[in-house]
């Protein structure tokens, strides 16, 4: 009987080891497979993007051929108001534009790799362009961040898992833009998972700084950022749920708006986190002056978005609000108590403080509530209520970006970890969860009871050297509270860094002096010459106000340049 037990035991081991091994090597071959099937999507996705801008490139060059006095360093000048303009009144023709604009938007992707692909239904549009001369935005090529769905192509969000099928159907702002004359011509590039304001990911690369080819664009709305910092568009769509229309805006140079979120149709706009609902995603214009983000909003609030969203209150753009210029009480911020500004964003605040001071205005200042609160409780356990899971299944089969990774780590222990780090770190580490409230509200009594109609606040930058944005998540504070309150936001560039603020950053300590205020001094170190902006807050649904707000001081910031 003993022999017989003995047996049987060896045979379990046995089989056990056997069980295992099968299990194993079902694990590896699935993940093998897994990889081979992503490289295959990645191939397929990159020979796409080729061979768009191979065949954009012939028919530039054919038109060109044949249009040798088109004038484009003259079309690359002109603002968006001169040449809606000109191609009103017929001085210019939306051929030249576009071949133009088709040109140097593939001469900039060259350089920083800005673009995922060219739209080549954009060069049958052209030829029907005409029939669209009422639009707004009649013959004005405009660039696409990737996540809004454009027919017949992907929009894969950086992610290889969403490289399935292309797009049926346009999103309802791309069919907004064309009914309003506009040519959307090419779809621009973004992180991996869309939740990270660097722009990187493994099917299309790492996007580059326009102004400084060592530092990021920016993101998630980079490409935009990069391919309008580079001149190769004049007017782009993005999207922000964090910062991401505003960070490469700020990173590159140009001005973007961050609306009121629910002002323009989301639907056809993908996210990452669909039905998280604590901190709202919206899309938005970016472009080289604030009058262009105006024209676009004044375009796309339009009796046809009303139509094709019916979830979109019918409101259409208050051009009479956008042009007032009475006296203002405007609320300042230099320092939000979370993150300490780099001494270019304080310069930025400081000066244009004094601008508007000149002006006439009355500049209060103003602290946000319980930032702490605001950002741990709120934002983080909002956005990450699922401690990352459905950000990590779109991972899934793919590799992780290295712009992603540090981020992305945490979410990757187990649940039972993650809860006990969370409880063991809240006495040593101030940045950690506390408590809930009615936050919104408590804001707006704040904005009552300062009487302020606005608000100028630090913008983030300059532009980060590699792989910080996905350690620095944190630095998100002076951008992500705007989504979180549903206010609208912009920003545009008001100087630049120079030698002053690099020697001032060698004394930056941060208002914490930990290690995300280490990680923040390195990010923004060897940024000379490089553009420096600041935000423009205004209440919700008071997006009009909030673009005033920005035109006055893009203006008064020209005005002092003479
Ligand atoms: C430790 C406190 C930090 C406060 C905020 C942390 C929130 C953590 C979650 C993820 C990081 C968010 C980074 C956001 C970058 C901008 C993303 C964005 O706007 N994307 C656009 C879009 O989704 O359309």
């Amino acid at each position: 009987l003993e022999h017989v037990i003995r047996l049987d035991k060896r045979t379990a081991a046995l089989l056990t080891a056997a069980a295992c091994g099968v299990g194993a090597v079902v694990v590896l071959v699935q993940k093998v497979s897994r990889h081979q099937e992503a490289k295959k999507r990645i191939q397929k996705a990159t020979n796409l993007r080729t061979e768009s801008l191979r065949r954009a490139e012939q028919e530039v060059l054919r038109y060109k051929q044949s249009h040798p006095a088109t004038s484009s360093a003259n079309i690359l000048m002109l603002s968006l108001s001169e040449l809606t303009k000109q191609l009103k009144d017929g001085s210019l023709s939306p051929e030249d534009v576009f071949y133009t604009y088709m040109e140097k938007a593939i001469d900039v992707h060259k350089k920083l790799n800005c673009c995922t692909g060219i739209i080549l239904e954009s060069f049958e549009q052209l030829k029907t362009i005409h029939s669209s001369k009422e639009g707004l935005l009649y013959g004005v090529p405009v660039s696409i961040k990737e996540n809004f769905d454009c027919q017949n192509h992907y929009t894969s969000c950086g992610v290889v898992i969403n490289l399935d099928q292309p797009i049926q159907e346009d999103s309802v702002l791309v069919k907004v833009l064309k009914s309003q004359g506009a040519i959307p011509f090419v779809k621009t590039n973004l992180p991996q998972a869309l939740l990270n304001y660097d722009c990187s990911n493994p099917i299309y690369g790492q996007t580059v700084n326009p102004h400084n080819l060592q530092k990021t664009s920016g993101g998630s709305s980079g490409g935009e950022g990069a391919l309008l910092g580079g001149g190769g568009s004049v007017l782009g769509l993005g999207s922000d749920i964090g910062g991401s229309i505003r960070f490469p805006a700020s990173f590159c140079g140009v001005c973007g708006l961050k609306p009121t979120a629910g002002r323009l149709s989301s639907k056809g706009l993908k996210t990452i986190l669909p039905g998280q609902k604590s901190v709202l995603s919206c899309p938005g214009p970016m472009a080289k002056d604030v009058d262009s983000l105006a024209l676009f909003m004044q375009a796309v609030l339009c009796d046809h978005m009303f139509s094709l969203d019916p979830t979109i209150p019918p409101v259409p753009f208050n051009v009479q609000m956008y042009q007032s210029r009475k006296p203002l009480r405007i609320g300042y911020l230099e320092n939000d108590g979370y993150t300490q500004p780099s001494p270019s964003m304080l310069r930025g605040i400081r000066e244009v403080k004094a601008l508007l001071e000149r002006a006439g205005h009355t500049l209060v200042p103003y602290k946000p509530p319980r930032i702490k609160y605001a950002l741990h409780e709120l934002i983080v356990r909002g956005v990450l209520a699922d401690g990352g899971a459905t950000m990590l299944q779109k991972l899934k089969g793919s590799p992780v970006d290295p712009a992603l990774i540090e981020q992305v780590k945490p979410y990757y222990l187990p649940k039972w970890i993650k809860k006990t780090m969370s409880f063991l770190l809240s006495p040593v580490s101030p940045r950690v969860p506390a408590v809930l409230s009615d936050y919104i509200h408590e804001t707006i009594a704040e904005w009552r009871r300062l009487d302020i109609d606005v608000l100028l606040c630090p913008m983030l930058g300059p532009a980060f050297n590699f792989f910080y944005c996905s350690r620095l998540t944190c630095a998100v504070s002076y951008t992500m509270i705007y989504n979180l309150l549903n206010f609208p936001a912009g920003c545009l560039p008001v100087s630049t860094v120079t030698e002053q603020d690099e020697e001032e950053l060698r004394h930056y300590k941060g208002n914490y002096q930990d290690m995300w205020d280490r990680h923040f001094k390195k990010a923004v170190t060897g940024s000379v010459g490089l553009p420096v902006a600041v935000q423009c807050v205004a209440l919700p649904w008071h997006d009009e106000l909030c673009l005033r707000f920005m035109k006055e001081v893009e203006e008064l910031v020209k005005e002092s340049r003479k």
